[in-house]
């Protein structure tokens, strides 16, 4: 019988009655304000925070909203099973951790504890580019748990390809190839606050760390500071690129190949086309494009488009486990679950990620059973109407 993650609400409720409560709230809408309580503006600001007037993050929201889930009866969900096929490997559930940078101004333990803790959970998790810890060290924590490399397309060739091949040789499957940042959106939230983290070094521990990196620098990172920053910063991303590019990151990686940041159909069909594995139909949670189409409003098209072809994933503005189906019915294969578990890092380091990712599977196992769902294959287009 398959783990029924439901389970975690009498868990819940039978340690209450011992007087253990949860450490974190279960309605983890609440969590970005108890993060800002405990860290104050500047970090918070900078994960909460979006492009421009904020109207895209609050586009995600509002689309998902929209969205209202019509339940079904009397159609046995007695036994439950929410594993699915990804990209040829079977995950848990249909969820897996975004790629979020420098979350080391979360949490001390930054990736390494988001990484055990979807590790615990069998969740598979995605590593930024721009992580605070270097790819090998978050690898070494995860023991053979399922874990994901986000690449940052540097202009550097030779980065890009030493980048590819030590997250292969640390065991990362997948890699998910973001397009939606060649450049740093406009974030008036940061620049009043003068707050980008990587400017002190944070989130560059793959890059200081990377032989091909050090190459172009005059000195070692430790000895000029200001100079690899600047360094990173010209070279991180690359406003440069085209999609016959990707023929290049092709050929030096084996296995599926993701694009993050897809929102238009015919860019899925150019993804397809040069032999791509999926997309993760995304705004960046809202963080690149100020006005962009939202998210979910995007997705239907994608996956219509290239929904036999492609692996369709989404992400941005998910925050519970309705949300997940929601993303189920109007096409995705499965959801990555962004700024929740970073508060949850904030608030409460692992426990506080595995803490997260239960109550959103909770969630979504309780949704899918009393809307009359089994398994997450049989949720389709007729499960929601748009309100
Ligand atoms: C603080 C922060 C840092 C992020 N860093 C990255 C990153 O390094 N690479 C990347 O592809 N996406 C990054 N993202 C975007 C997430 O992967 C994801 O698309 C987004 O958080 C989804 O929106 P949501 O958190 O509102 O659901 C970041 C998001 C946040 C909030
Ligand atoms: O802040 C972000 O959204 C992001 O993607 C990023 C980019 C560079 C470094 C760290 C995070």
């Amino acid at each position: 019988m398959a783990k029924h993650w439901a389970d975690f609400q009498y868990e819940i409720y039978l340690n209450g009655m011992t007087g253990a409560v949860p450490r974190l709230p279960t309605d983890l809408t609440r969590l970005e304000e108890l993060t800002e309580r405990r860290l104050g503006p500047g970090p918070v600001g900078y994960v909460a925070g979006s492009a421009g007037d904020g109207s895209t993050a609050r586009a995600n929201r509002a689309a998902l909203d929209r969205r209202r889930i019509v339940p079904r009866m009397l159609r046995n969900v007695a036994e439950r099973d929410l594993t699915v096929e990804v990209l040829g490997r079977t995950l848990p559930a249909p969820l897996a951790l975004a790629p979020v940078g420098v979350l080391s101004i979360m949490h001390p333990e930054a990736e390494l504890a988001a990484a055990r803790a979807a590790a615990a959970q069998g969740v598979p998790f995605t590593l930024s580019s721009a992580s605070s810890t270097p790819l090998e060290e978050v690898a070494a924590a995860m023991g053979d748990a399922e874990r994901w490399f986000q690449l940052y397309w540097a202009r550097d060739r030779e980065v890009t390809r030493s980048f590819l091949d030590r997250a292969k040789a640390s065991g990362f499957s997948v890699l998910v190839v973001t397009l939606d940042t060649p450049l740093l959106a406009w974030r008036p939230r940061d620049l009043d606050q003068a707050y980008l983290p990587f400017l002190h070094g944070v989130g560059t521990a793959n890059y200081f760390s990377d032989p091909a990196f050090r190459a172009g620098l005059a000195k070692p990172p430790h000895e000029d500071l200001n100079a690899a920053v600047m360094h990173f910063v010209g070279m991180f991303a690359d406003p440069g690129k085209t999609w016959p590019d990707l023929a290049f990151l092709r050929e030096h990686w084996d296995g599926p190949i993701v694009l993050k940041g897809v929102l238009h159909p015919d860019d899925a069909r150019l993804a397809a086309d040069a032999g791509m594995d999926g997309v993760v139909v995304s705004n960046h949670g809202g963080r690149q494009v100020a006005g962009a189409v939202a998210a979910a409003d995007a997705l239907p098209a994608v996956a219509r488009a290239v929904g036999d072809r492609l692996t369709v994933l989404f992400d941005s503005g998910v925050r519970t486990g309705d949300d997940v189906f929601k993303a189920l019915a109007l096409g995705a294969r499965a959801v990555l679950l962004g700024r929740p578990y970073v508060y949850g890092l904030a608030l409460d380091g692992q426990p506080g990620v595995e803490h997260v990712i239960r109550c959103v599977l909770a969630e979504l196992d309780l949704t899918l059973a009393l809307s009359g769902h089994a398994v997450p294959g049989t949720v389709g287009a007729g499960d929601v109407v748009e309100a």
